[in-house]
């Protein structure tokens, strides 16, 4: 019975996880072209494209929490548009092509079932959510949205923080900064190496991040070696002047096995 469901779900884990589920994702983030505009995309030979509310059970389909909401201010909206513009360009005949970035789509559970799931009764994997993705009121706490630029090997999050993320007062909580450079970093391993697990990270914390503000993530591949990947990452302010934390992560290469708690 287990083994039947494990193969199930390793099933539908090998249609989206890692680069596929990605290249999915962002295929299906950003408006199409229309079809006599369409650009010679180099993932083109993915012949069809669907979306994540077509995949079969056990995936589910969810509100997509990297598009702007009512809680975003004029610095998070105003990056937005500064990446988001970049993902879709105008040719000179008038058409579109794709740009230099990828919005990455985000969901509060993108895999079901997928946590170790025969540690778990029933009722926590029905109540399991991505830690960042779990407080539904827009603005409390990690406001973010990640954009990847497949050539330059680089990946950027915008990240607002929200009034549940308080460390010291009216500053930001080390341990969140560190899970948004956790989620970055391990998202951009994810989309370079496949799926990964955090081995390794290391942080120095520069100076404090204000409550509310708006900070950018970069993050970029150092080096692949074997199973690991090696990422780094710096935390600025949004027109980089300054440097708020940086850090690096190793990421290990895992099989379904240590995702179904094997
Ligand atoms: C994760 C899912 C990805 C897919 C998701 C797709 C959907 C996307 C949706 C939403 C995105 C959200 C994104 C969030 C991202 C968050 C990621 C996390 O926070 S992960 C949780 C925290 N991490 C752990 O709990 C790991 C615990 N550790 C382990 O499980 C193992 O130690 C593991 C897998 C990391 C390695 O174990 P071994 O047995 O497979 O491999 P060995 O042989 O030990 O290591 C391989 C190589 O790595 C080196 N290594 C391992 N750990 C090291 C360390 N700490 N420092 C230095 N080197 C280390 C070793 O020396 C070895 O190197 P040599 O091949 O010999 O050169």
């Amino acid at each position: 019975m287990i083994r039947i469901r494990a193969q199930q779900i390793a099933r539908g884990l090998s249609q989206i996880i890692g680069r596929e589920f990605l290249k999915e994702n962002i295929k299906t983030s950003i408006k199409q072209p229309t079809q006599s505009q369409s650009p010679q995309h180099p993932w083109s030979s993915v012949s069809s494209v669907r979306t994540i509310a077509m995949l079969p059970w056990p995936f589910s389909q969810s509100r997509d929490f990297s598009l702007p909401n009512s809680s975003w201010g004029s610095d998070m909206r105003r990056l937005y548009e500064h990446y988001n513009s970049q993902c879709e360009v105008e040719t000179e005949e008038g058409g579109k092509k794709w740009g230099a970035w990828r919005r990455l789509p985000s969901y509060n559970r993108s895999i079901k079932f997928a946590t170790g799931g025969v540690y778990l009764s029933k009722i926590i994997q029905s109540k399991a959510r991505l830690f960042t993705r779990s407080v539904k009121e827009p603005g409390a706490a990690f406001e973010y949205v990640m954009f990847v630029n497949k050539e330059e090997e680089k990946c950027v999050c915008v990240f607002q923080a929200g009034h549940l993320l308080e460390g010291p007062p009216g500053h930001v909580h080390g341990g969140a900064i560190a899970t948004m450079i956790d989620s970055v970093t391990g998202t951009h391993a994810t989309y370079l190496s496949g799926p990964v697990m955090t081995a390794n990270l290391n942080i120095n914390y520069r100076s404090p991040i204000p409550l509310g503000s708006t900070v950018l993530l970069t993050c970029s591949l150092d080096k692949k070696e074997g199973r690991k990947t090696f990422v780094s990452c710096q935390v600025t302010n949004t027109d980089g002047s300054k440097l708020h934390t940086e850090a690096t992560g190793l990421f290990v290469s895992i099989t379904m096995g240590n995702l179904l708690g094997g």
